[in-house]
């Protein structure tokens, strides 16, 4: 990555504001998946260990410009506090007197957490003023905040226009391998989209085609390209607005030498429940009143040799309504190929597919598994993420 990182820079004694994503699932007030928040640790590690006084900022769910107690940081802190054996503090502000008192007096290597800064109206909106109130809190600007560097707001954009700002390691790693996969990828490399609609993955699998050689497609959007085919999906999600894009894509597909795979059979159910009665069908035998779920063995059997024979893969999106039992086994055959791929680099884009292998227990047999959602996406579709454009140059 050109941009400087946390290591390019001297923090000694100097305050540093932090840009985390900390936006973990809770649920009753407690943290359920601290992923991210581990994700973060060698950065703020790192810091403390400078001699730097760790001011850290985070969103966390869309509390919409104001203050909602279930959305206040208090848990992350003390989660963060239990992870870096030390105490968090936590304001209850992101800005201002009571938060300017509390950094003055913290030492060297303390660790503070400001309050959501999304119960501000400017956070969202890059207000201007709000990035300078941040910026006035600090003499550097780190930004590690990788899976909300898609939001051009006040704490990932903006305040990097008023201070020093660089990376964070968590950020320099999912951009570096990011984008090795997409600049400069190992071949055979392969792409698996899956997820529910053609209409949020149009960018990238446009922007893939052009890159990869195996294009493998599952999950709900998979079943516009079915009928883009000629077959009839029955009850199975479909984009009727899609079809002529999916076929475009397969054309281009063609076109370039990519190889495209998608569903020879599926998991069809007459309930969207892990009680529904099921059955395999082949792709050309979909009841009308069913709807498929989950791709079926023989394509998860075609899909993991794909898979075994890539030295890339990137994949986003389920298989199949992998929440449900009744229809994960796609998703986790796919999941256990790349976990038995080892000589195969996997990277998993973040949201349902690294929830996916977390649930399956295959996480750590990954090789790099993205913290962003929305974000790895868009680096994917080949955006530019405005949380990394306005860091300094190397
Ligand atoms: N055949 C299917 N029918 C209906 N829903 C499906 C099917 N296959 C997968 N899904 C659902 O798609 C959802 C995931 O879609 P989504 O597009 O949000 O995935 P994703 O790209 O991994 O998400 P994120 O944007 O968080 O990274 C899952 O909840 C899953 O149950
Ligand atoms: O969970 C995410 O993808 C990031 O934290 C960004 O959250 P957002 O979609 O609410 O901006």
């Amino acid at each position: 990555m050109n941009k400087k990182s946390v290591k390019d820079i001297d923090v000694k004694g100097k305050r540093v504001f932090c840009r985390v994503d900390f936006n973990v699932p809770m649920k009753d007030g407690q943290v359920t998946d601290d992923t991210r928040i581990r994700a973060a640790l060698p950065t703020i590690e790192y810091l403390q260990n400078e001699g730097a006084k760790v001011i850290l900022a985070s969103h966390l769910g869309r509390p919409k410009g104001q203050a909602v107690d279930e959305l206040r940081l208090d848990p992350v802190a003390k989660r963060l506090s239990e992870h870096l054996g030390v105490d968090v503090r936590k304001t209850n502000e992101a800005f201002g007197p009571e938060v300017e008192q509390v950094i003055e007096q913290m030492s060297a290597g303390d660790v503070l957490l400001l309050e959501n800064v999304r119960f501000y109206p400017g956070e969202e909106k890059n207000d201007a003023e709000l990035a300078k109130k941040f910026a006035a809190l600090a003499d550097v600007y780190v930004n590690d905040a990788f899976g909300a560097a898609h939001r051009a707001h006040a704490s990932t954009a903006g305040i990097a226009e008023h201070l020093p700002a660089v990376a964070g390691f968590l950020m320099e790693k999912e951009i570096e391998v990011l984008g090795k996969a997409l600049s400069n990828p190992d071949r055979p490399f392969t792409a698996i989209i899956g997820g529910a609609k053609v209409k949020d993955k149009i960018g990238v699998i446009e922007n893939l085609l052009d890159k990869v050689d195996n294009l493998i497609i599952g999950g709900g959007l998979a079943y516009t390209f079915v009928k883009a085919k000629g077959h009839e999906v029955g009850k199975s999600l479909l984009e009727e607005d899609k079809i002529d894009l999916a076929t475009q894509f397969m054309n281009k597909a063609k076109e370039k030498g990519v190889n495209f795979y998608m569903p020879v059979d599926v998991i069809v159910a007459d309930d969207f429940s892990n009680d529904a009665n099921t059955k395999v069908v082949s792709i050309e035998e979909i009841p009308s009143d069913w709807e498929a779920l989950d791709i079926g063995p023989k394509t998860a059997e075609t899909y993991r040799d794909v898979i075994l024979n890539s030295k890339l893969v990137i994949w986003n999106g389920p298989m199949g309504v992998f929440e449900l039992d009744t229809f994960a086994n796609g998703t986790k055959a796919v999941g256990q190929a790349l976990a038995d791929a080892t000589d195969t680099y996997s990277v998993i884009g973040g949201g349902d597919s690294a929830a996916a292998v977390e649930k399956f227990g295959l996480a750590d047999k990954m090789s790099h598994i993205s913290t962003g959602g929305g974000a790895s996406l868009e680096f994917m579709e080949g955006k530019e993420l405005p949380g990394v454009v306005l860091l300094n140059d190397k």
